[in-house]
């Protein structure tokens, strides 16, 4: 028998069409469009469609596909009952995972994995995160919400009812080009997560709250929230010894490394810009990042990943920090509801094999004689 590749590097654990990586050269395509075409160019909107229905929307598509996402903004009486309380009790990443599992009782579709049924669902899950969130958070805050309002898009509604005002249009053309970037990224832990549950013919609700769980971890999308914490707790004159002692004691710097990237994050560059252009009155955080970027490089030659610049992103846009990986999670719901269709329409169970290294030959003993 083989022996395992720890953490399974290097292997191809399922064929899709819906993004690619070049990790040496520092590319990432969806649907063979360059993440460099569409970050800034595409809204999250037009992205998701790409990913749940397979091109880019002509007008009429986009409308269609706008529409339902517009009329999928709303929660459902099973999980209205219970935010606050979930709120009360859970942290973030946390009550995503409960709320989305209550949202598929509320769900039309239910358990139905019809192609059509997993296209209606992959357009409600995505509609409806943001909502989610901003839910959550205002319950926790003691406050409503903002109506929604249907003339924004997902990125400038959730702006509005996350910080309680109306978002500039530059800060919702920024905060919509973050949510293309976080999109769709291969065969990742969330998404890998989401295909294993779905190959069991699980629904596509199932899939979600794996994949919401896996995502929650700092190692994946829990990094960004770390970054932020890391920023906060340095003082900006001691970036650099900071994250030197860090590393000589073996520590990990969140937001830096990647399994696939061998050369920096296509999506790092466009964050990286946007944290710039975002710090205007407060360049303290972005100063800090760069430094921690330039000292990471020296010491351990290690790249920042697409978790690093969104930190100081998100904040300079006004979103708390524990709301950062929800926030990626509003995003990549388009990439795993993707997979799940693609894994639905041509399915085998995703089950691997393991190396035995525990005992052998043991022999059983009655209880009394242990
Ligand atoms: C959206 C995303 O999920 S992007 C990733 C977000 N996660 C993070 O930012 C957390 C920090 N980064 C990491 O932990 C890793 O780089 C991962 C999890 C992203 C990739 O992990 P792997 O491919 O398994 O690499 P692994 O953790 O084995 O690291 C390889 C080597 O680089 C070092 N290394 C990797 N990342 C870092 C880091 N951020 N800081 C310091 N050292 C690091 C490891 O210590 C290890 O060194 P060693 O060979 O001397 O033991
Ligand atoms: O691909 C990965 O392993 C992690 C990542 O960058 C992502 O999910 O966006």
């Amino acid at each position: 028998m083989d022996k395992p590749t720890k953490g399974l590097a290097d292997v191809v654990a399922a064929s899709t069409a819906l993004s690619d990586i070049d990790g040496k050269a520092g590319r990432l395509f969806y649907r063979g469009y360059d993440i460099h075409d569409l970050a800034g160019r595409a809204t999250f909107e037009e992205t998701a469609h790409l990913l749940q229905r397979g091109t880019l929307p002509n007008r009429a598509e986009l409308q269609a596909y706008g529409d339902e996402l517009v009329a999928g903004r709303e929660l459902g009486p099973l999980v209205s009952a219970n935010v606050a309380e979930i709120a009360e009790k859970q942290k973030p990443m946390e009550a995503l995972r409960s709320l989305v599992s209550l949202a598929s009782a509320d769900d039309p579709d239910r358990d139905s994995i019809e192609p059509e049924a997993d296209l209606r669902k992959a357009a409600r899950l995505t509609a409806q995160q943001p909502l989610l969130v901003a839910r959550y958070h205002a319950a926790r805050s003691g406050k409503g919400v903002p109506e929604s309002d249907p003339a924004l898009s997902i990125a400038g509604n959730f702006l509005h009812q996350v910080t309680g005002r109306t978002p500039s249009p530059r800060e919702a053309e920024i905060f919509d080009a973050c949510l293309v970037l976080h999109a769709d990224h291969t065969m990742n832990a969330s998404t890998f997560a989401a295909r294993v549950c779905a190959a069991t013919l699980s629904d596509m609700h199932s899939a979600i709250v794996a994949a919401i769980g896996t995502l929650k971890g700092p190692l994946h999308g829990g990094a960004n929230e770390q970054v932020m914490k890391t920023l906060e707790s340095i003082s900006p004159d001691g970036v650099a010894q900071t994250v030197r002692d860090k590393l000589a004691a073996g520590e990990k710097i969140m937001g830096f490394g990647h399994r696939v990237y061998k050369t920096e994050d296509p999506r790092a560059t466009h964050l990286r810009r946007m944290s710039e252009e975002l710090s205007g009155d407060e360049p303290k955080f972005y100063r800090m990042s760069k430094e921690m970027e330039e000292v990471v490089f020296e010491t351990k030659g290690l790249y920042p990943n697409v978790d690093f610049y969104a930190a100081s992103v998100y904040h300079y846009l006004g979103i708390p920090t524990d709301l950062f990986t929800p926030v990626f999670s509003i995003s990549r719901m388009s990439g795993w509801t993707a997979h799940v269709i693609e894994q639905h329409a041509d399915n085998r169970l995703i089950r691997p094999d393991s190396e035995y290294i525990g005992e052998r030959d043991q022999k059983w003993k009655p209880i009394d004689e242990r």
